[in-house]
């Protein structure tokens, strides 16, 4: 049976920013019961008032905890405590919480590795750990992990991200092995960039050195400008309201947005082919395959395999037919040839010239409404061990 959202208990860690607080609100609007969970208490109590406009009864509740999900295990534990006392045992757990940074290996301090995992991977780790006994007993629960398509491949500037990203799929591929007697689902969440407070930090660790490149973080965060980014826009690939290069002359450049680093220009020409999501459709997708049933799933996941298309089946937020899915392994191709277009990429994109390098990287088709369309993929575990007889 799907879970029922109307009065479920649902813990989003994240809850109080981006995509986890669109989660918390897509649920809420189901009639749930929110435990929110971050580190900044302002944060939680706004997005607590702004989760509390979409009520849909007046019994539901919005319950805020502020802690850090990558510390310490016993605070996580005494915090899901807190909230089963409260608001009963948790039907569904979103693991939302985490970070990202951008880097060449070398430019990477350690201790960002050590940090990223700890709250990425950790962080995730935590609160699965405290609610798994409940879930597992009650035969009841959903579990959510929020990787990224940085955690199917690794991209450039990512090591970091990637790989605490790459990690959490592991534990929820091993997890749901473990659990699915006992009626507990995991989802895996493969979210492209998507529009939010956290990813407008992220692209300032994305600009190169400003001596060519005028970065208009302010672009990404104005909803006007990016309401032709949705997934399904016609919109070829550079007018999306992206931070594309901007026109400004250099006297122009307001300093604050331009971060003097000697940080990948490659990893924001890569994230530019594809559109920036809105948090808000990739909260719906990641609710709706958590609650569904996985039979269903296994079903809608026919339509083509994204990704690692030899043996791992995807959900992909729009089904892809057999013409679209051969582009999809070309983007593939492409993407691993990158190390040998991107020097070239790069350089063309220094001289100004062309200024369309997304075509050379990308034939044209590349940037068209279908690619756009595919990059929210939201895998199932069961139905990558239905297909590939592991279990
Ligand atoms: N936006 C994007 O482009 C993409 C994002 N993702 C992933 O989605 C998730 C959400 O991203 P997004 O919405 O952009 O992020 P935001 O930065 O907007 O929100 C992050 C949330 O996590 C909380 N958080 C961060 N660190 C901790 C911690 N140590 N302990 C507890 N809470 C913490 C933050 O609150 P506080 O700081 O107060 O603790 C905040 O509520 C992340 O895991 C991210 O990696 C995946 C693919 C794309
Ligand atoms: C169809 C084949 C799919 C090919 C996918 C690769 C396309 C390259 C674009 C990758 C953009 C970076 C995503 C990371 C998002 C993220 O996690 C951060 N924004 C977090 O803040």
């Amino acid at each position: 049976k799907p879970l029922a959202l109307p009065g479920a208990h649902v813990v989003v860690t994240g809850g109080s920013s981006g995509i986890g607080k669109c989660i918390a609100i897509e649920c809420y609007k189901q009639g749930a019961f929110i435990t929110l969970v971050a580190r900044n208490e302002d944060k939680l109590l706004q997005a607590k008032k702004e989760i509390e406009k979409h009520s849909i009864n007046d019994k539901q509740v919005v319950l805020c905890i502020s802690v850090d999900v990558s510390q310490d295990y016993s605070q996580v534990e005494n915090v899901i405590k807190q909230a089963q006392e409260k608001l009963g045992p948790v039907d569904m757990l979103v693991n939302c919480a985490g970070m990202s940074l951008a880097g060449k290996f070398e430019d990477l301090e350690v201790s960002t590795f050590e940090r990223l995992m700890s709250v990425n991977y950790l962080g995730s780790v935590y609160p699965s750990r405290a609610v798994i006994t409940t879930m597992k007993e009650r035969r009841v629960g959903r579990i959510v992990f929020v990787s990224s398509q940085a955690g199917q491949l690794g991209l450039f500037g990512f090591t970091a991200y990637s790989s605490s990203k790459f990690a959490i799929r592991g534990l929820a591929e091993a997890l749901q092995m473990e659990v699915k007697p006992y009626n507990v689902y995991v989802t895996v969440a493969y979210p492209p960039d998507t529009d939010t407070p956290g990813f407008a930090e992220e692209n300032k660790t994305k600009c190169s050195s400003p001596l060519d490149i005028n970065i208009n973080t302010e672009t990404v965060s104005h909803p006007e400008l990016n309401a032709g980014s949705a997934l399904c826009s016609d919109e070829p690939a550079l007018t999306r309201g992206r931070h594309s290069l901007s026109k400004q002359s250099g006297g122009e450049r307001n300093q604050s947005e331009l971060i003097p680093l000697n940080l990948p220009l490659e990893t924001r020409l890569i994230s530019e082919t594809t559109s920036v999501c809105k948090p808000e459709q990739v909260a719906k997708q990641i609710v709706k395959d958590a609650i569904e049933i996985w039979g269903q799933l296994e079903r809608e996941a026919s339509g083509g395999w994204a990704l690692a298309w030899k043996e791992r089946p995807c959900r992909c937020m729009f089904r892809l037919n057999r013409a679209e899915y051969r582009k999809h392994r070309r983007l593939l191709k492409y993407l691993q040839t990158w190390g040998e277009l991107c020097p070239d990429c790069v350089q063309r994109h220094r001289k100004r010239a062309p200024a369309d390098w997304a075509d050379f990287v990308f034939p044209a088709y590349l940037k068209s409404k279908q690619t756009h369309s595919m990059f929210l993929m939201i895998r199932s575990s069961s139905s990558y061990f239905g297909r590939t007889r592991l279990i």
